[in-house]
C-alpha cells in the first residue's frame, strides 16, 4: 500500500525554546548587554514569555472554602501537583483534605527534585501547620526574605519565639538557642521538640530587601546565598524559603542559588536563567514575580562571572 508521506509540523519555535534558552557562559556578558539595550526591551520581551508558563496547572485544594483563611493572598495559591501535604491527623475521615493543606510547593533544585519548599509567610492561623510541615519534612534550614512589617503593612506573622522561653506551636515546642543580628540579616538557632525527640534548625532572615522591589546590591544577595548554602546540612530535608507571598523574593533567591550551584561545576558551559525560572513557574505561580527581579538575577550572575563580587574581597 502507498505509504502516506509523513508531514512534519514545526511550531514557530521548537517547544524546548519555550522552556529553555541556554546561553554560552563566555557569551553571557554580551547576552546581558543585548537584553538590556533599548531600555531593557528584550528583557521585557523574555520576561513576558514566562507569563503563560504554569498557568495550566490547577490549585483546587487551595481554592476550597475550608482553606480560604489559610491563604495570605487570594491570588497566590499552591498548584495541586507540587503542593506540600501535611500528614493526615485523623486517618478515619479521609475526606478532610483541609487538615493536610498548607500554601507551600516543592521546588526542584540543582541536586534534588525537592530541594526547596517555597511557601507564603505564615499567618497566625497557619503557624502551627508551618512548624508541623518543618517537622514532617525534616527541614533544618529556613530562609526568610521579608520583615514581619514593611511600610506599615503586615507581611508575615512573627511565627517564632520572641525570646529564649520554650514556646508551644501545636504539639511542637520551639526554643530559641541563639540570635545574632547582622546589618543585612539575622541568624537564629532553634531547637524543636516533639514527644521527647529533639532536633535543631537554623533560621536566616534577610532584612534588607523591600517587597516587590529588586535588592539593588548583587554582592549582598551573593553573600547571603553563599552563607546559607554553606550551612545546609548534607542529610537535611527540603530548605524552606519564604517571603510574604512566597513567590517574588523567594523565587529570586532560589533561582540565584540554583545558578550559583550550576556555575560551581566547572564542566558546565551554558547558563539558562530563562529555563530555571520557567521550571520554577511550573511548580509555583509567579516565581520571580517582577521583571526587575528577573533582571537582577542576570546582573548578579554577570557580576559573579566578571569577578566583580567574589569570596576573596569580603
Ligand atoms: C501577582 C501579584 N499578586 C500581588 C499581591 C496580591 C494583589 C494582587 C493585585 C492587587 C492587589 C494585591 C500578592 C503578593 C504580595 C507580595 C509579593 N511579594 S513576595 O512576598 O516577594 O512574594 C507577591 C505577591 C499583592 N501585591 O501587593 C500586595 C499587598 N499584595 N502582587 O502581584
Amino acid at each position: 500500500t502507498e505509504k502516506t508521506p509523513q508531514r512534519r509540523i514545526f511550531n514557530t519555535y521548537p517547544i524546548s525554546h519555550k522552556l529553555s534558552r541556554p546561553v554560552l557562559i563566555e557569551a553571557f556578558a554580551e547576552h546581558y548587554r543585548q537584553l538590556a539595550a533599548d531600555s531593557e526591551y528584550r528583557f521585557q520581551e523574555e520576561y513576558d514569555d514566562l507569563r503563560s508558563i504554569g498557568t495550566n496547572y490547577s490549585s483546587l485544594i487551595g481554592e476550597r472554602a475550608e482553606n480560604r483563611l489559610k491563604n495570605r493572598y487570594t491570588n497566590i495559591l499552591p498548584y495541586d501537583h507540587t503542593r506540600v501535604k501535611l500528614i493526615e491527623m485523623n486517618e478515619d475521615d479521609e475526606e478532610d483534605i483541609g487538615s493536610t493543606y498548607i500554601n507551600a510547593n516543592y521546588i526542584s533544585g540543582y541536586t534534588s527534585p525537592r530541594e526547596y519548599i517555597a511557601t507564603q509567610g505564615p499567618l497566625p492561623t497557619t503557624k502551627d501547620d508551618f512548624w508541623r510541615m518543618i517537622w514532617e519534612q525534616n527541614t533544618q534550614t529556613i530562609v526568610m526574605i521579608t520583615r514581619c512589617v514593611e511600610k506599615g503593612k503586615v507581611r508575615c506573622d512573627h511565627y517564632w519565639p520572641f525570646d529564649s522561653d520554650p514556646t508551644e506551636y501545636g504539639d511542637i515546642t520551639i526554643t530559641m538557642a541563639s540570635e545574632s543580628v547582622l546589618p543585612e540579616w539575622t541568624v537564629r538557632d532553634f531547637t524543636l521538640e516533639l514527644k521527647r525527640e529533639v532536633r535543631s534548625l537554623r533560621h536566616f532572615q534577610f532584612t534588607a530587601w523591600p517587597d516587590h522591589g529588586a535588592l539593588g546590591r548583587t554582592d549582598l544577595l551573593l553573600r547571603f546565598v553563599r552563607t546559607v548554602r554553606g550551612q545546609i546540612p548534607r542529610n537535611a530535608g527540603p530548605t524552606i524559603v519564604h517571603c510574604s507571598a512566597g513567590v517574588g523574593r523567594s523565587g529570586t533567591f532560589v533561582a540565584f542559588d540554583f545558578v550559583l550551584q550550576h556555575l560551581a561545576r566547572k564542566e558546565n558551559k551554558f547558563i539558562d536563567i530563562f529555563g530555571v525560572v520557567a521550571r520554577m513557574r511550573q511548580q509555583r505561580c509567579y516565581m520571580v514575580q517582577t521583571e526587575a527581579q528577573y533582571v537582577f538575577i542576570h546582573k548578579a550572575v554577570l557580576d559573579v562571572l566578571e569577578g566583580r563580587v567574589s569570596d576573596s574581597n569580603w
